[in-house]
């Protein structure tokens, strides 16, 4: 058996073995394909490694009828129908429970701060002032194998409370404070695979190899050191129907029970960030009564499933990207209606992004972009909302400014913010037309972000500032299907008064020119030496494609997958 943390990766303490050609100690029926590291092999022990893979064994055709019934329902919204309450579950909804109790150690999450699990930022986030961290695997990471094995390493090192960093650039040391974030930790959207771990031949589904890893070597330390006797706590993506969290608490029990750790001690709260589940929070949160701390407005993928799930709606178009706010009646809707569910089941509704980020070389519009996460924060916690997220450390004294003026010493407003009113917004309520118009510079900067943000992604960075605002696999969304969309129905540009109407000839000028500015931008050497170009082929191919890709990060995930077929993993 390979021994654990020695260390440069390559020779063990008795230095018989070659670099690259040790591998790692894994079961029967497991193939691992990614770089063999030391410091992975603390992550990838054989119990761990068994853990995980038994997970996939037990849950993988749950998960696959899961996915087939997306493809089902995408097919009845293809046909026309829309998105609505399911008759068969009325009894959930007009049911009188609650889920369990919250747990103290996260009663408080005035704000919580999100990022990928790269170690510094990791440590400035635990150490920015917020309540929570979410931790991220899914938006704002590019799911590399290098970037998901290093984030396990961080987050080991995280709740033991070792972790640091040395930027020998700057000769600084990051430390952990003696205060910190409690963490959260989102693991990848059911969809995305993870190529190079096969479990009987096959790959690994994404999350499982999240949750399972991040589970197996953290929920002692954690308990004992973060949450109280309760926990790990994790936030959960992308989700379409309450049959998908149903899959979820099983697991959750599973790891229990594995654990011998208590019934309910595992907690994660549900991102309502897809049109179809907007119509399941009652039944999302009984599903996870037990497991659950509350739901979250995951307001960017919700735009991106709107567009999604009306791809075949020519009358349901969606205006320029930056006009879909919170505002929208269809968003103010489905916020009101998750504060209401929530409060009602005595759990979290958790606010939340805004994109604004600080602006440091100008301090007029620095102000102002803080002026707009202000009034965000402002209308979410005075709507009911229990806590918000913050995409940089800079907004949190801002963003807990706001929320501590209209809270006071209240942890959240479970209790006080009961929010009836919302139990009368309808179907065509949750589903109302968005209103304003299109532009040609609505179809350029989709372009211009889609293209740098797969640059990004191709080379790493799974969250980047673009034009001053946060941009993630979820923002990037919007601008692909928005493009497709548009493209798909020649819409016309009402908002320039020229009456253009969206054709392939305009797009890929449109892709040449935002190309040519891209490169302006970044500066020639930088534009040669990245992947903008590919990058600018394969978000051009998406947007033009005769039928509508599910997932933008699935379909370009091959490029950053990278095998080492024989030396990674072997039975010793
Ligand atoms: C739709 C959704 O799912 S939202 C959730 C997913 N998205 C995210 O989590 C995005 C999180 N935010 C980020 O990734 C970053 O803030 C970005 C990419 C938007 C901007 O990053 P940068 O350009 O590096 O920011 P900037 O240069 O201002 O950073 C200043 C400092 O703050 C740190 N920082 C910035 N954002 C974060 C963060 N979210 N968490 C922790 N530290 C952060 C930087 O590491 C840097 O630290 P240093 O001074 O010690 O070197
Ligand atoms: O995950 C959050 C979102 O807005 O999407
Ligand atoms: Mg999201």
């Amino acid at each position: 058996m390979i021994m654990e943390g020695f260390g440069t990766y390559g020779t063990t303490p008795g230095g018989r073995r070659q670099v690259g050609v040790q591998g790692y100690d894994v079961p029967e029926g497991v193939e691992i394909r990614g770089r063999y590291d030391g410091e992975f092999a603390r992550i990838l022990t054989r119990e761990a490694v068994q853990f995980v893979a038994e997970l996939q064994r037990e849950f993988r055709n749950r998960i696959r009828y899961a996915l087939e019934c997306r493809k089902e329902a995408k097919r009845r919204y293809n046909d026309g129908a829309l998105p609505g309450f399911d008759p068969a579950t009325k009894y959930i909804r007009e049911g009188d429970w609650v889920c369990a109790a919250v747990p103290p150690a996260v009663a408080d999450r005035k704000v919580e701060i999100t990022g990928p699990v790269e170690r510094k930022m990791i440590i400035n986030a635990l150490n920015s002032g917020a309540k929570v961290f979410m931790a991220d695997f899914e938006d704002a990471l590019s799911p590399s194998w290098e970037n998901l094995m290093r984030g396990q390493v961080n987050l080991k090192d995280a709740v033991n409370g070792t972790i640091s960093f040395h930027d020998k650039a700057r000769n600084r040391v990051y430390k952990l404070n003696d205060q910190t974030a409690k963490l959260f930790v989102r693991p990848r959207g059911w969809h995305l695979p993870e190529a190079h771990i096969l479990v009987d031949g096959e790959p690994l589904t994404g999350c499982l190899m999240d949750f399972g890893f991040y589970f197996f070597h953290n929920y002692e330390a954690f308990r004992r050191i973060q949450g109280g006797g309760f926990g790990p706590f994790f936030y959960l993506p992308k989700m379409e129907h309450s049959r998908e969290a149903k899959i979820w608490n099983c697991i959750f029990e599973k790891a229990e029970k594995m654990a011998g750790i208590e019934r309910g001690s595992i907690r994660a709260t549900v991102l309502i960030e897809t049109l179809p589940a907007a119509f399941q929070m009652d039944e999302i949160l009984h599903e996870l009564r037990d497991h659950s701390v509350g739901l979250n407005c995951g307001r960017w993928d919700y735009i991106f499933s709107y567009v999604k799930t009306f791809q075949a709606h020519p009358d349901r178009l969606l205006p320029d990207r930056v006009l879909v706010g919170m505002t929208q009646h269809f968003m103010k809707s489905y916020s009101d209606r998750l504060i209401w569910t929530c409060h009602r089941r005595g759990v979290h509704a958790m606010g939340g992004m805004a994109a604004q980020i600080p602006i440091k070389d100008d301090p007029a519009a620095n102000e102002a972009a803080l002026d707009l996460v202000k009034k965000d924060k402002q209308r979410e916690v005075r709507a009911g909302h229990d806590g918000t997220w913050a995409a940089h450390p800079g907004l949190i004294p801002a963003c807990l400014e706001v929320f501590n003026n209209n809270m006071g010493n209240s942890p959240n407003q479970i209790q006080t913010a009961k929010r009836e009113e919302a139990a009368n917004l309808t179907e065509e309520d949750l589903l109302q037309r968005p209103r304003g118009v299109r532009t040609m510079e609505g179809l350029r900067l989709n372009t211009r972000v889609g293209i740098q943000y797969l640059a990004a992604w191709l080379t790493g960075s799974g969250s980047v500032p673009l034009y001053n605002l946060m941009e993630d696999a979820a923002t990037a969304e919007i601008s692909r299907v928005q493009n497709w969309q548009w493209l798909r129905y020649g819409v016309e540009l009402d908002g320039d008064g020229l009456g253009v109407r969206v054709s392939k000839e305009l797009f890929f000028r449109v892709v040449e020119e935002e190309m040519a500015r891209v490169e302006r931008e970044v500066g020639k050497a930088r534009f040669n030496k990245g992947m903008f170009k590919e990058a600018g082929k394969m978000f051009t191919r998406q947007c033009t494609a005769p039928t509508l890709d599910d997932f933008l990060t699935l379909d370009v995930y091959n490029n950053i997958v990278v095998h080492y077929p024989k030396f990674a993993s072997s039975r010793l």
